[in-house]
Order: C-alpha cells, then structure tokens, then sequence
C-alpha cells in the first residue's frame, strides 16, 4: 500500500471519510471504511476489542503519522481529542492545562468558564495531582472544549472511572453538547453508554463497519424505554454476544 496522504484537509461535513484502510506489517486493521458524520452529530463506535477502533479514531485525529495506509480522510481543523487517561502535565495548575496555548486575558477567561462548566469552579489553581480521576476527566473535557472544536473524538473517555462518576459524566457530556454542538465520534465498549449519548451507533468489526443504527429517542435517555432494551438487544448480537433465548447474529 501507498503511504496515505499526512495532511488533513477542511471539510463542510464534520467527517468525510472514504475506503479507508491501515496495515501494521501484514495485518489489516481498517479495511475500506466509509463514513459521514453531519455538523454537530453524535455518533458512538462499538466494537469487539481489537477490531480498530482506536486505529480509526487516531487516523481522524491525525495521530498516526508513518502508519501504511489508503483512502480519504476529511476532518475539520479544529478539533480535539479526549483519552481514557485525562493526560494533564501535572507541573501546570488546572487553569493552565486548560488554556495551554491561549493567550490574554480572554483565554483566561475561557478557562475559567469552562471550568465552570464542568463543575470546577473555584479548582483553578490546583495541582492535576491534587483531583480525583472523575475530576481529572472533566479538566481533559473543558481543555476539549474551551478551543469550540467542530469534532470532539474521544477514545473510552470514561472507561477508567467507576459507575457512578460515569453516569454522572454522561449528563455532562450530554449537556456540553447541547451547548457547543460539535460533532463528536465516541469510542467505547460499553453499550448502554452507547445508547444513551448518541443519536447514531457505529459498529467496527474486524476493521470494516458492520452496523450504522439510528437512535430515534427522546433525550435524556430512559433506560427503561422498551426501545432502549431493543438497541441493546440489536447491538449486543451485532458485537457477537450471545443473549439467554437469542443467537448471535
Ligand atoms: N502500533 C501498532 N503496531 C502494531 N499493531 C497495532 C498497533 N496498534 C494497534 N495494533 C493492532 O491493531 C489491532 C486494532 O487495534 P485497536 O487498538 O485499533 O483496537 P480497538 O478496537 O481499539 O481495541 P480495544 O477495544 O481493545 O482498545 C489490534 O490487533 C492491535 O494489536
């Protein structure tokens, strides 16, 4: 395979992607994925461990320079990227890892309204060391978002933290992308996180897409709602899990 083009151009949609592939060595990772995600869509991307989600996410984000591969790849300028780790420089307080590379006193400003947002206020002159991983997770989210990004990719944002913290995360995400819009392409393993951020589910199998599903509910997400019980039953089989009563499909 050629080396694929490094330089990401402007695109009128938020994604713009076409029969993208990645090789390591002799193994296929991506192969002849295709994909448009609108301005301000939320789309969620499921898959088994190792299909190549990350590989995805990281090609979008430009993070895989000097990786083979072929295809399109249209992203928008701005955008950015939350891990599983928050990944702060912890000799910075939380107000500068939140306006690194902003200047003045309006990118001070910023900072300190998005950390208002995620429920920082006051926490600006701390040291990363000094929160808990939750709030760690929510200084990565204002750094996000404090640079009004066109597309937020995040990579398992919340799969380090324990299950109360992720749901509380959940509404803060949810209500920060209310309010910014920016299109966001979520990777995660977990599908009823899946359903309840998301307004399209993406499912990644062995480096094609097997599954683009809709989810027409309304917002905040009742778990309860037959509906729900039925994308889960939908995507569960998709990624393979045998259900009591159900074969895979
Ligand atoms: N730098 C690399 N060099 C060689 N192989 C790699 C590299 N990065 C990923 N891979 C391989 O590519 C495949 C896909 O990895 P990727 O991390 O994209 O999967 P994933 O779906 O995100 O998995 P998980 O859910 O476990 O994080 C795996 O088989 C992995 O071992």
């Amino acid at each position: 395979m050629a080396p694929h083009p490094g330089k990401l151009k402007p695109a009128t949609k938020a994604v713009h992607v076409r029969d993208l592939a990645r090789r390591f060595a002799t193994k296929t990772i991506l192969d002849g994925v295709d994909l448009d995600i609108e301005e301000g869509e939320f789309v969620a991307l499921l898959g088994r461990s190792g299909s190549g989600k990350s590989t995805f996410l990281r090609a979008l984000a430009g993070l895989d320079h000097g990786v083979e591969g072929t295809g399109t790849l249209e992203t928008p300028e701005s955008l950015s990227v939350v891990f599983q780790d928050a990944r702060l420089l912890p000799w910075r307080t939380v107000i500068q890892n939140v306006t690194l590379g902003l200047t003045g006193a309006s990118g001070q400003e910023a900072g300190r309204k998005a950390l208002a947002e995620v429920g920082l206020a006051g926490r600006e002159t701390a040291w990363p060391n000094q929160l808990s991983g939750g709030e760690q997770q929510r200084v990565a989210l204002a750094r996000s978002l404090v640079r009004e990004p066109a597309l937020l990719l995040a990579d398992e944002p919340f799969g380090a933290l324990d299950a109360l913290t992720r749901l509380k995360m959940h509404d803060l995400l949810r209500e920060l992308c209310a309010r910014h819009r920016p299109a966001v392409l979520l990777v995660t393993h977990d599908v009823d996180e899946a359903i309840s951020l998301a307004d399209r589910i993406l499912v990644l199998d062995e480096g094609r897409l097997i599954e683009d599903l809709k989810i027409d509910l309304p917002t905040p997400r009742d778990h309860g709602d037959p509906r729900f019980a039925q994308f889960r039953i939908q995507l569960l089989s998709r990624l393979g899990v045998e259900l009591p009563g159900r074969k895979a499909a």
